[in-house]
């Protein structure tokens, strides 16, 4: 992703060279994105067409959230900002007016979509929401997060092997240099900065600047220069994961457009859809559930298809570099930082950091400030989708055992506490959400405190004192807009099988 972002970003001004080992491969999860990926393969100028057939490319417009209130439950995670009425959210009146009980299908269209297993997209390729639809006057094309006004409506799951292989022949037909080969070592000259890469087979390598795209290993950041690591664990203890490959006939089972995340007793199960067959995996604290038994839950959960596949057992590490840009050398990816894949956050930190990495280039400086600022807006980002996904816990009505009842005990970072408090009196908004960019806007933690259970809620006094009919009308009309989008929009296996031909 960065090799070819920087590509599309700088062309010939500069030289991009990637190293990747044969030996150890990508890590070979990572499969569901989040909605601000789009403007990533627009930079690039790849329609869903160039892309989505070889990747085994889906839609994605929501997270399904089974079974952290209770066993038996679920609620959606859309990627749908909130409507308003008389200045006033459309959840905050739900609050008061009521409703059917499920604030996601009473207040928003995709929950709907999710449940039809539909298609976002007609099978003329118009997309359901005409506010977001491609504008060949207005393309997206490189645009980046930090221009964006509107909530897309979706985002991508996809083979991650697949799109590797796919990035880096886009990235190598338009000149990137590939080498194929282990790094062994990265001397440091008298500075403290790395003086070059020192490669099994290919010699010395040197560059004006290295990024450390290594995952887990982190291999300049935090080897060669030992940049410190703050770990997340005491607030996100999850730590392992188990995931397996698992294929199924999507055309006889239906491809549901969003990700699930299942709560399990020491963490959560993710199932990704693709065109051809499912990702899984279990996420878990390794304090509460040891391997055998967390890939038994796993084989458990997917049933008879899951009997001979091999499974894929993984650490992860929770937190981030102090510092993310040291001297002469940025991580991206897994090598600077990572929390859990709940909320699929990992692509879009990556996506993030390589614009910000744009954005403060030092093209041939040394600039110290554009450093700092690089890394004062990274390091905000993770800390944002850690406080994030702490609500999911923190919020979660279960507390069945020994892990989710710990949930609730664990310290939450510095003015999350404050934050907590205020959800009791008023959903979140603007001004009691995490104040930085990170991609999740005031509506998700809206979604989360009302479909979690845990977070006791009231409407807001004032709306006692408005007139209610207003908010009354809009709900019926999410519902009519909803049936119809139902009835009308073709199911995901079909769209596909017409987009993967
Ligand atoms: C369990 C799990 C589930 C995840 N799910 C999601 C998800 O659903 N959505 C999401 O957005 N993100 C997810 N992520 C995060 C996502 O997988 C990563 O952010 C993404 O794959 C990027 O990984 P990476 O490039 O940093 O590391 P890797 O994929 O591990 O790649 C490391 C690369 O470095 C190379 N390398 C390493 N050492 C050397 C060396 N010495 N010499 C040469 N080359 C070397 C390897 O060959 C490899 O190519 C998940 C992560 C985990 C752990």
């Amino acid at each position: 992703m960065t090799a070819s972002y920087l590509r599309a970003a700088f062309a010939d001004s500069v030289d991009v060279t990637v190293v990747e080992s044969r030996r150890i491969g990508t890590i070979g999860v990572g499969e569901a994105t989040f909605s601000t990926v789009r403007h990533f393969f627009d930079y690039l100028g790849l329609s869903e067409a160039d892309w989505m057939p070889e990747c085994n490319g889906t839609y994605k417009l929501a997270v399904r959230l089974e079974d952290w209130r209770a066993p038996g439950t679920y609620f959606y995670h859309p990627f749908e900002r909130m409507r308003v009425v008389d200045g006033v959210p459309l959840t905050d009146w739900w609050q008061k007016v009521g409703g059917t009980g499920r604030f996601d299908r009473d207040c928003f269209l995709i929950p709907w979509l999710c449940d039809a297993k539909a298609s976002p997209r007609y099978l003329d390729h118009r997309l359901f929401e005409q506010d977001f639809e491609d504008d060949p006057d207005r393309p997206l094309y490189r645009t980046t997060l930090a221009e964006q006004n509107t909530q897309f409506p979706y985002a991508y799951h996809f083979d991650a092997s697949l799109l590797a292989d796919f990035l880096c022949r886009h990235a190598v037909e338009r000149g990137v240099r590939r080498i194929v080969d282990d790094v062994v070592d990265a001397p440091l000259d008298e500075r403290g900065w790395i003086d070059r890469l020192v490669t099994r087979e290919h010699g010395d390598l040197t560059a004006d600047l290295y990024v450390d795209c290594s995952g887990f290993r982190s291999r300049l950041l935090g080897d060669a220069l030992a940049e410190p690591f703050r770990s997340f664990q005491d607030a996100l203890p999850n730590d392992r994961a188990v995931a397996l490959r698992v294929p199924v006939d999507t055309a006889v089972r239906g491809i549901r457009p969003c990700t699930t995340a299942t709560a399990q007793d020491a963490g959560w199960i993710w199932t990704i859809p693709l065109y051809d067959r499912i990702g899984t995996g279990y996420v878990y604290a390794s304090d509460y559930c040891g391997p055998e038994e967390a890939e038994r839950a796993l084989r458990d959960f997917v049933g008879p298809d899951a009997a001979d596949l091999e499974a894929n057992h993984i650490r992860m590490r929770i937190g981030r570099s102090e510092r993310a840009w040291v001297n002469n050398c940025v991580g991206i990816g897994l090598s600077a930082g990572f929390v859990e894949p709940l909320q699929s956050t990992g692509i879009f930190l990556i996506q993030h950091a390589i614009e910000q990495l744009v954005r403060y280039f030092p093209g041939t400086g040394r600039d110290p400030v554009l450093r700092g600022t690089y890394n004062l807006s990274t390091a905000r980002a993770i800390e944002g989708v850690r406080e994030f996904l702490i609500l999911h816990y923190r919020g979660a009505a279960r507390t069945d055992n020994d892990y989710w009842r710990d949930a609730k005990r664990r310290a939450v970072p510095d003015d999350m506490a404050a934050r907590l408090e205020q959800w009791g009196s008023k959903l979140p908004d603007n001004d009691t959400t995490y104040p930085y960019y990170h991609a999740f806007e005031p509506y998700s933690y809206v979604c989360m405190a009302l479909g979690l259970g845990g977070i006791p809620l009231r409407h807001p006094p004032a709306l006692d004192l408005f007139d209610a009919r207003p908010a009354r009308v809009e709900l019926a009309r999410v519902r009519e807009q909803a049936r119809k989008l139902v009835d009308t929009l073709p199911s995901q296996a079909e769209y596909l099988s017409g987009l993967h031909r």
